[in-house]
């Protein structure tokens, strides 16, 4: 036999509020196609929606600095601020404001001051705090900040991150005693579950940039590496075509380094190698792009320079390394290298360049080292 239940008026109208309100947030949480911007805008979009629709105050975002063991909750979204700023720094741009994001400048509470709210968030369940002020989970708050800010009600909805709650999306009203619905309920928690699906789309995509960086870094010098050479040059040439500038390759290759790895050891072979980088890097021009190859061998890309500038460049920076040493401890380290300068064909493939350039340091070690050759 089927049963029908039927449902009373009041249900069927909140069904029906609660179906029209997800879909306006789902439509909302959609939006985010920008995963590189700032995430701090997207939480401010959606909890101006969650004030407007709640008929609150105001709606807060609010993470734990630490979800294994939280200390604080910092507040990092707020109703109240003007769009696009944080209170530590209102100047703050669109950059600042995503890398700001961990740092002091967000208004939080300590763990110390509120443990059952902590506690209470920690649970996972959301609190319907009806009366805030009597509410065993809210009423912490009560002299600090309900009374003087007349905030009678609060509905805070637990933020997860991979099932363990890490925040807290916070609705606070004025309107006396509230009794909130299940629908309202499901719609902060809603809310917290856009809020945590976008910090994670966040944490994937800053994990995305370190990878990225990681790929193209040498991770001893810090400086760029082969692969990130390659693709600079590629565009540099096509700028350089374009343009019709001047564009040069450096290659620089240590001498004797084995000598230093023989005498102190490699642990001191891989100071010097920084070292070296550091100097060559401070010798040059900003939009210089200095890359590790491997090794004790270096290339630097030269925009806009024609061959005479830069076999001054390199005649200046081999005189600099022979005359300065690096001092390690007690050691007094001292080293000289072999240029080979070419200016690159910008109608032939990058690696013709490359290998003119290495022929000519080739040519500089055989001529004694400690020299520039023109490839
Ligand atoms: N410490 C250290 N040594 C490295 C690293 N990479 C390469 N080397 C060493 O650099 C040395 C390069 O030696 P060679 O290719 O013979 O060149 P060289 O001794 O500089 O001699 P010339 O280039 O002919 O002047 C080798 O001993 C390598 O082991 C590194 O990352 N760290």
């Amino acid at each position: 036999m089927q049963t029908t239940r039927l449902h009373s008026c009041h249900e069927r109208k909140s069904m029906y509020n609660h179906s029209h309100l997800t879909q306006r947030l789902r439509r909302i949480s959609s939006e985010e196609v920008d995963v590189s911007g700032p995430y701090a805008s997207f939480l401010s979009d959606i909890i101006h929606e969650g004030c407007s629709t709640l008929k609150v105050t105001r709606v807060s975002v609010w993470l734990f600095d630490n979800i294994t063991s939280p200390t604080q909750l910092v507040n990092v979204a707020n109703t109240d601020w003007p769009p696009g700023s944080c209170p530590g720094c209102a100047q703050c741009d669109d950059i600042k404001l995503r890398d700001c994001l961990h740092l002091s400048h967000f208004p939080s509470l300590n763990y110390s001051d509120f443990p059952k709210y902590f506690q209470a968030i920690s649970s996972g369940t959301s609190i319907a705090a009806e009366c805030a002020a009597s509410d065993p989970r809210t009423f912490e708050f009560n002299h600090s900040y309900l009374q003087p800010h007349g905030i009678t009600t609060m509905l805070d909805a637990v933020i997860f991150k991979n099932g363990i709650p890490h925040g807290v999306v916070c609705c606070e009203g004025k309107t006396g005693v509230r009794q909130w619905s299940g629908a309202e309920i499901s719609y902060a928690e809603l809310i917290a579950d856009c809020c945590s699906r976008r910090l994670l789309v966040k944490e994937l995509w800053l994990l995305q940039q370190q990878l990225r960086e990681l790929a193209f870094k040498d991770a001893l010098t810090g400086l760029r590496n082969r692969r990130y050479l390659m693709d600079f040059a590629r565009r540099e040439i096509s700028r350089h075509l374009r343009a019709q500038f001047p564009l040069c390759v450096m290659m620089i290759d240590i001498d004797h380094f084995k000598q230093v790895n023989d005498l102190y050891g490699h642990d001191v072979g891989d100071v010097v190698l920084k070292n070296f980088a550091e100097r060559c890097e401070k010798a040059l021009r900003l939009e210089d792009c200095l890359c590790r190859l491997g090794g004790e061998e270096f290339i630097a890309l030269l925009p806009q320079t024609p061959l005479q500038d830069a076999l001054l460049v390199a005649e200046r920076l081999r005189a600099k390394i022979a005359e300065s040493a690096v001092y390690h401890g007690a050691l007094k380290i001292t080293l000289t290298a072999s240029f080979g300068v070419h200016e690159v064909n910008l109608h032939a493939p990058f690696s013709t360049a490359l290998k003119l350039a290495d022929d000519a340091v080739y040519q500089a070690k055989a001529d004694g080292r400690n020299r520039v050759v023109v490839g």
